[in-house]
């Protein structure tokens, strides 16, 4: 089973072709290609499939084979997969995902290759029944609560999956991997949740680390930088267009309040290798 490894700033998928749509079991796949001693090593797997609502289909799954409703490294990384295989010989690409369609406008550099892209990540969604989050309030903004016996103010976002976001002064000491899983399976989230915590470096500037729903810790998370940059100008701390800094680089993001409310992601997308993939048989 032919395969590309693709990633956007450090967030890394495994990519196959399935518009014949010949694979059955694509949870079971997305935990055998991402595991890296008896697969090939990834945050997980993302699957191209005919549309019949956009020019194509992303599913997305999680190392832990979770299906992800959306995907913003995933989705800039398969826009430049589709063009780079010559499937599609347009610079803007409409794809539908489990939160809708999205259009993908690609970004080229002078010798005509794909080196990232522009995404309309369309709107975000900060009602607590949508996001969904399990609380007596319409809304978390900046809102009190306790994980693990600690106190913490959250703000709650979805872009089609849920995040919960975070602004404190120091990220670089978090002990992720004790913390995040108090997070992402609190009961208050029935879905799980991916959590972001933000450092605001001004109102221009925000770094972040993320725990992902189904993956753990990855270097970014394009969705995230989103949610947080929604909930930056929700507290009053940052403007409509930001820097997102990660751990694998940084997006641009946008959000634009005065016109459609759609949150804009630019940010890169690049190709690792290629190669052919044997499904274990059990
Ligand atoms: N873990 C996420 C999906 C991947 C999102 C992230 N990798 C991104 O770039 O948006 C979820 O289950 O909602």
């Amino acid at each position: 089973m032919p395969f590309t490894k693709m990633e956007g700033i450090g967030n890394d998928y495994v990519y196959i072709n399935d518009l014949k749509e010949e694979i059955e079991d694509l949870a079971e796949l997305a935990i055998q290609v991402s595991e890296q001693h008896f697969g090939i090593g990834s945050d997980g797997l993302i699957v191209l499939r005919p549309s019949n609502k956009a020019d194509f289909q992303m599913r997305m799954f999680n190392l832990d084979g979770s299906e992800g409703r959306m995907c913003g490294n995933g989705i800039r990384c398969l826009a430049k997969f589709i063009y780079d295989n010559g499937l599609w010989d347009q610079k803007s690409i409409e794809i539908e995902t489990l939160s809708g369609v999205k259009t993908v406008q690609l970004i080229f550099n002078d010798q005509g290759e794909v080196t990232g892209a522009r995404v309309n990540m369309g709107q975000a969604i900060i009602d607590t029944a949508l996001i969904p989050i399990t609380a007596e309030e319409d809304q978390w903004i900046n809102q009190a609560i306790t994980i693990a016996g600690q106190a913490y103010q959250v703000t709650g976002v979805s872009m089609g999956n849920p995040h919960l976001v975070i602004f404190q002064e120091n990220i670089k000491d978090l002990d992720l991997q004790a913390l995040g899983p108090c997070f992402e399976y609190d009961t208050r989230f029935p879905e799980q949740i991916n959590t972001e915590f933000a450092h605001v470096h001004n109102r221009q500037e925000i770094s972040m680390r993320v725990w992902e729903r189904g993956s753990g810790e990855t270097l970014a998370c394009g969705t995230g930088a989103c949610a947080v940059a929604v909930a930056g100008v929700l507290n009053g701390l940052t403007e409509e267009t930001i820097k997102v800094n990660l751990l694998g680089g940084t997006l641009t993001i946008t959000w634009d309040r005065s016109d459609t409310g759609h949150v804009y992601m630019e940010g890169p997308a690049r190709t690792s290798f290629t190669g052919h993939y044997f499904p274990q048989v059990h």
